[in-house]
């Protein structure tokens, strides 16, 4: 029984599509990243999936429960954790007792450990946060009864890169203790720091679900090499060369087998040669032709 099953999931608001046919799976111990630009859909995913919404159609199912059978979804959502992508806390109430009326539903295990690590103080109004403060406070209650399931809309949002690197620890440890995670984010270095795998979602429909190893191996290579003679571009302009840079040092991306560019360095006398993986952007761009002008590169990655 997988995590997360989403099967041909639908949601309109009245005339506005919100997301349509989305399918994939969750399984266990898996962390799945939902990848799009704003108003892709990814709210609406997590919150049809949660219950929140309604489907229009399709279905799915969180830790085996049906998510149209709001009874047994309540049941589970002890063992499940949610951080909603605009947390509405009560400003009014302090951190600690929107944390105490978490607690009460779901359990708080580990509220402590998590507080300290946050470096969060209870005591303060949530109104008189910063974004970030609020985003810890929301982060602790996701987290704090060591769900089984977390489901996380944009969860670095207003995190500085130390605390980005706190909660990439945290999902780390709830994977390594057997929980599966589904998050969403716009930010590509995000979701390849910490996914297994990406769907990539656009106007309200998935495009594409990849491995992240297969998104990197899609990139091709990032070749740097100087050589002793003068060279022309004309001589690297092959099949499997893209991004060309002509210079003292030649750079281009290399979509072809090795042996192809064994053969192409083989011609010249090489001095300095640096192969590392392409960058993971251009492979991903491959699923935002169009959309940014900039695909004609990119389409030739794959
Ligand atoms: N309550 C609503 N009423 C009407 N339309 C909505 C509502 N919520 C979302 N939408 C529309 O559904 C589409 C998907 O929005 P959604 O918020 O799910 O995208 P998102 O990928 O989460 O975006 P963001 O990254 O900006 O949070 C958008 O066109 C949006 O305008």
């Amino acid at each position: 029984m997988p995590a997360i099953e989403c099967r041909d999931l639908t949601k309109y608001y009245g005339e506005v599509r919100g997301i349509e046919d989305v399918s994939f799976t969750v399984e266990n111990g898996e962390v799945f990243g939902f990848l799009g630009p704003n108003g892709a859909g990814k709210t609406t995913a997590i919150r049809t999936l949660l219950g929140f919404l309604r489907p229009t159609d399709g279905g799915g199912s969180l830790l085996g429960h049906d998510i149209t059978d709001g009874a047994a979804l309540q049941r589970a959502r002890e063992r499940i954790g949610y951080l909603p992508g605009d947390p509405g806390l009560d400003r009014d109430r302090t951190a600690g007792a929107f944390l105490d009326h978490q607690a009460d539903l779901r359990g708080e295990v580990r509220r402590a450990d998590l507080v300290a690590r946050f470096g969060l103080d209870e005591s303060r109004r949530i109104g008189d946060l910063s974004r970030g403060n609020r985003q810890k406070v929301a982060l602790v209650a996701a987290f704090m009864h060591d769900p089984e399931l977390l489901l996380l809309d944009e969860p670095t949002s207003g995190l500085d890169p130390l605390l980005q690197e706190r909660f990439n620890e945290l999902v780390r440890e709830r994977v390594n203790a057997g929980a599966s995670v589904m998050l969403s984010s716009h930010v590509l270095g995000e979701v390849a720091a910490l996914c297994d795998r990406v769907g990539v979602i656009r106007d309200g429909r998935l495009a594409a679900v990849e491995s992240v190893d297969a998104l990197r191996s899609r990139g091709g290579k990032q070749v740097r090499v100087r050589v002793a003679e003068d060279v022309t571009r004309a001589e690297f302009e092959i099949r499997g060369v893209m991004n060309l840079r002509m210079g003292e040092t030649v750079s281009f991306t290399w979509t072809g087998e090795y042996d192809a560019l064994v053969d192409l360095l083989g011609r010249f006398t090489v001095h300095d040669l640096e192969v590392v993986d392409a960058p993971l952007e251009e492979a991903f761009m491959t699923f935002y032709d169009g959309e940014r002008g900039d695909g004609a590169d990119a389409g030739g990655v794959s």
